[in-house]
């Protein structure tokens, strides 16, 4: 089992840890059938990757399968899901509640991934005092006022590109320290301040590359 030193010490290559999550998910699956062992050559032949690869990812975060059984199911989702830190509950705001913000306000999958959003702002008036998915909207003023009484430390980027650095600075003198960055817009942030930028767009071009590949 991976402890507190374990976690602090290991260097887990970003490829590796990439392919955590798609383990997790599927040694759940695993655990709602009320499997016990997997081993790493049936991971390999259920989810494509190799199976030399999984052992040597898993053995990263000091997890190791018993000689013919495999790992045993349960602690393998314990040892994840810690490691992933989706057991540590991470409380979020959400800047920019137009489509894109209102649909993550909306998705309960966050909240299993560790990622507890309390609260979003918008500068639209109307918005304030709404709730969407039980979790309320404020006025962007109130944002002092809230993270006073809230304290959340990651921020979800989802205004307008045009706004995206000045929401950004807001966020930051307001106390958040890593943004999830829905904008296009590559925004400038102090180094102390964790980005993670996301865009569902950024695969497409892979995927109808692919596509094409295949048509020829
Ligand atoms: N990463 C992705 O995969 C992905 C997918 C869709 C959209 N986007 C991006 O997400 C952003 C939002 O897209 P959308 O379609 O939801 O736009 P939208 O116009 O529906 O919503 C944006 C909201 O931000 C609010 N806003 C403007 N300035 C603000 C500020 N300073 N502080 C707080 N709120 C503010 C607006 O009032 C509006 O309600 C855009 O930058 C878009 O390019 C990214």
């Amino acid at each position: 089992m991976a402890n507190e030193n374990t976690k602090i010490n290991i260097k887990l290559p970003e490829p590796s840890l990439r392919r955590l999550p798609w383990y997790l998910a599927y040694v759940k699956l695993l655990k709602d059938k009320g499997e016990e062992y997997v081993s790493s050559t049936q991971i390999a032949k259920d989810i494509n990757v190799d199976a030399s690869q999984i052992a040597k990812d898993l053995s990263f975060i000091n997890i190791s399968g018993k000689t013919r059984v495999g790992y045993e199911v349960n602690s393998l989702v314990e040892v994840l899901e810690n490691f992933l830190g989706f057991t540590n509950v991470h409380k979020a705001f959400i800047f920019g509640v137009g489509s894109l913000g209102a649909a993550l306000l909306q998705d309960s999958g966050l909240a299993q991934y560790g990622m507890n959003v309390v609260a979003g702002f918008d500068v639209k008036k109307e918005l304030a005092g709404t709730m969407i998915n039980g979790i309320p909207v404020y006025h962007i003023s109130e944002f002092e006022q809230k993270q006073k009484e809230l304290g959340a430390n990651i921020g979800i980027l989802t205004v307008p590109v045009e706004r995206a650095q000045e929401a950004t600075e807001n966020m930051i003198a307001g106390g958040i320290k890593a943004i999830w960055n829905f904008t296009p817009f590559r925004i400038r942030v102090p180094k102390h301040i964790v980005v993670q930028n996301t865009s569902i767009y950024a695969h497409l071009a892979v995927m109808f590359n692919r596509l094409n590949n295949l048509k020829k």
